[in-house]
């Protein structure tokens, strides 16, 4: 390429990392500050000590954590990045290389396969030559429904891609496409109009297809399998030669259905295990060697992410370290409020553009194309023993030849039936006795299998890109709009990212010899924020209320100089998370809904994802992976587009929320009582202040409890039992600050 143009840019804005940098230095001097005042109460004589040391060593020891999250968070502001692509500046069609599309359902009840074949749809529709891109669906659920599905999809793609690449339609989307009223192709010529009209109705008859064998209970076949137990099943959907009507000789990318087997007495692991069952059959079949992987929910919103992600894999510069490129998760279906931040703004907006200025986003699951030869293990050499090889990768002697660079397999499209051995790939067994998933592949060691495999990809020294185009999202996929999903979802990413903390991985230790310095920060933050979250918040939420009630003050008098300080700090970390929120182009509301938001996870999953990594390492728990549900509940998503709360969930997650809004109701009216009667507002301002915080920005656990009447309210049972916990709670507190108090006394 020598001289030409080049294929993208990257942007460093100067003005936001001067502002990023100079608020950490600010703020980690007043944090300085407040570390000398808390120590310097350890050395005053405890018989003039105001407050016992139990309550205050909690409080510093909270302080603590939360400034050192704090500090290792500041690595992803230090040097944020944004890019831009040229994909008109790339190779003619001819010199791209090939693509694979992995895409993964699980489950036909909780993934409606209508919605995973118009993923499939949009992924075959990709703007890229179609006899170098290669859509493999992998079904864990082993169902008959969703292979019907696919070999619709595939008849009706024969009429919807020619539309596509016809009329240069943007959304590739089926459903997205004839939902929108007015996206592009709304108007046109009528010759135009005819033709969609007819598209339609053939989508409209593919749908109904796909939905009468659903309701039928399936075509049939394969009775006696079910999801957790069946045979492997390999199919490259073919023409149906019944099919008398000849659409379109344009060219059709490769389809594969792959459903690998899976048997009670083998752990399946999750969706890594489907990604390299995939990774594997595609290896004889077609060997891209880039890989695009996608959520069944996740559809290609841009036809041109492949070329974009070109734009980098074709730059000389950076391709050779460069194992992937993550795009944004968008989601189609957030509500303007977004109560439950089901965009994760700060993730995709602000931490993965700040490690993209280092070496690169942590790897998120979905959306990302990947390298191929960098899921192979760091050993690739051309001349390796073929023994050492098979003891990595398995006995399969084509799997093995397709580790050689170029090797382009003979399974050409068109070709009844597979071989064997693709089959043999795709077995429970396969993997035994290699280095699948410890090694080679996505890895096994925790349930986030993203952003454990992004990690040691990371410290193997290869490098990744992120590319957020506000303009228009590459993918878009249904965003959480349930409480009780978030929940669920939320205890299952603290549960992995802990585990991974609490192994010999831990990216504090593990990656600075390995990686850059700054990244491993970024990586131990990730690693360890939802322990110190649940500890710091449960804290806040607890020990200054109880004080306040049992009159003990935890913070300067109003009129101490150090008053300041806490002020000072309080207000620093508000803003300049207002600020972030304001630059990403969200609302002030947005700013309360994820300081609520803080709260709620910390209380709930934080905790219980936490305790799970803990119990999993100490060998008392199996990993589980438990489903987000995609199927759309009418009610429900009327109470979120209403910015209204979900709180039909379970009660693990209700009663401790409940009861900590109760327990700081019981301080806020106490705190408010003693400074009437007693007069001590200057002792105890922070106290009563935080108390009206929390209150303040929880209004919507107060309505739930106390004003709404809808189905989705707070039941009055649960609300019952959390003034008994309160209770229990404010009993306990004051036993031992009493006995704290008096025992420090003599
Ligand atoms: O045994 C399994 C379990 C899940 N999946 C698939 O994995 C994907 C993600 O599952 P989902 O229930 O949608 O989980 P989310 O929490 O929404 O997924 C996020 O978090 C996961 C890690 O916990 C990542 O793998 C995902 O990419 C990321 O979007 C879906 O396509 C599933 O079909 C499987 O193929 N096999
Ligand atoms: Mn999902």
């Amino acid at each position: 390429m020598g001289d030409s143009l080049p294929l993208h840019v990257c942007h460093v804005n100067k003005l936001s990392i001067f502002i990023h940098r100079s608020h950490t230095l600010v703020h980690s001097m007043a944090l300085a500050f407040l570390v000398c005042y808390r120590a310097s109460f350890l050395f005053q004589d405890h018989k003039i000590r105001p407050t016992p040391m139990l309550p205050w060593l909690l409080v510093f020891a909270s302080e603590l954590l939360l400034s050192f999250i704090w500090l290792l968070g500041q690595a992803f502001r230090w040097r944020p990045v944004t890019r831009t692509v040229f994909p008109e500046r790339l190779p003619e069609d001819d010199k791209l290389p090939a693509v694979d599309v992995f895409i993964c359902t699980a489950d036909p009840n909780k993934e409606p396969p209508v919605e995973v074949m118009n993923t499939v749809l949009s992924a075959m529709a990709l703007d890229y030559p179609a006899e170098k891109l290669h859509v493999y669906l992998s079904d864990d659920g082993g169902s008959p429904l969703t292979l019907h599905g696919m070999r619709e999809a595939y008849r009706f793609a024969r009429w919807w891609l020619p539309f596509c690449r016809r009329h240069a339609i943007i959304t590739r989307n089926p459903n997205a496409y004839f939902s929108a009223l007015d996206d592009d192709g709304g108007s046109g010529s009528s010759e135009f109009m005819t033709e969609r009209r007819k598209i339609k109705e053939r989508y409209e008859m593919f749908k109904e297809s796909v939905i009468k064998v659903i309701d039928r209970g399936g075509p049939g076949d394969r009775s006696r399998s079910t999801a957790r137990d069946h045979p492997s099943v390999i199919e490259v959907i073919q023409e149906d030669s019944n099919d008398t009507v000849q659409v379109d000789q344009a060219k059709m990318p490769l389809l594969v259905y792959v459903s690998r087997e899976k048997r009670p007495s083998h752990p399946h692991n999750f969706k890594s295990g489907a990604l390299n069952a995939l990774h594997r059959v595609s290896s004889v079949i077609s060997n891209s060697p880039y890989i695009l992987v996608l959520d069944c929910d996740m559809y290609c919103n841009d036809p041109t992410s492949a070329r974009q992600a070109m734009c980098f894999y074709l730059d000389p510069k950076i391709s050779p370290s460069l194992a992937f490129v993550q795009f944004p998760q968008r989601f189609h279906n957030i509500s303007k409020n977004d109560i439950y931040d089901s965009q994760l703004r700060s993730t995709f907006s602000v931490l993965w553009e700040g490690l993209d200025g280092l070496q690169g986003p942590v790897l998120s699951g979905t959306c990302f194309y990947i390298k191929r030869a960098s899921l192979c293990g760091s050993t690739i050499q051309e001349d390796i023993d073929i023994e050492k090889l098979k003891k990595t990768f398995g006995s399969s002697n084509e799997l093995i030849q397709s580790l050689g660079r170029n090797y382009k397999p003979n399974v050409i499209q068109g070709q009844p039936g597979l071989p064997k051995y693709a089959q043999l790939l795709a077995s429970c067994t396969y993997e035994n006795d290699t280095k699948w998933g410890k090694e080679v592949g996505f890895l096994y060691e925790s349930v986030t299998e993203d952003f454990f495999t992004g990690f040691i990809l990371h410290c193997r020294g290869w490098t990744s890109i992120y590319y957020n185009n506000p303009s228009r999202p590459q993918f878009l996929g249904s965003g959480i709009t349930k409480l009780n999903d978030l929940l669920t979802q939320g205890i299952r990413w603290s549960s992995g990212i802990v585990e991974v903390g609490f192994s010999k991985f831990c990216p504090l230790i593990y990656g600075p010899p390995r990686m850059s310095f700054l990244e491993s920060l970024c990586y131990g933050e990730i690693t360890i924020f939802p322990l110190i979250y649940f500890v710091s918040a449960w804290c806040f939420a607890i020990i200054p209320q109880l004080c306040l009630l049992n009159g003990i003050p935890l913070y300067p008098k109003v009129s101490n100089p150090f008053f300041v300080i806490f002020g000072f700090i309080f207000l620093s970390a508000l803003s300049k998370h207002l600020y972030e929120v304001l630059t990403t182009g969200e609302s002030f509301q947005t700013w309360i809904n994820e300081q609520r938001l803080w709260m709620i996870k910390s209380i709930t999953f934080h905790l219980y994802g936490s305790l799970d990594a803990i119990l999993k390492r100490m060998g008392m728990r199996e990993a589980s992976f438990m489903l987000t549900n995609k199927v759309v509940d009418d009610e429900q998503v009327k109470l979120y587009q209403m910015g209204k709360f979900d709180f039909q969930t379970s009660n693990m997650f209700l009663l401790p929320m409940v009861a900590l809004i109760i327990l700081n109701m019981a301080a806020l009216v106490g705190g408010l009582l003693r400074v009437i009667f007693v007069g001590d507002w200057d002792r105890m301002f922070v106290q009563v202040f935080i108390s009206c915080y929390i209150l303040y920005i929880n209004l919507p656990i107060i309505e739930g409890m106390m004003i709404r009447k809808d189905k989705g309210r707070i039941q009055p049972s649960v609300t019952q039992l959390s003034v008994i916990i309160c209770i229990f709670f404010l009993f306990l507190g004051s036993v031992v600050l009493r006995w704290q108090v008096r025992y420090e006394l003599v």
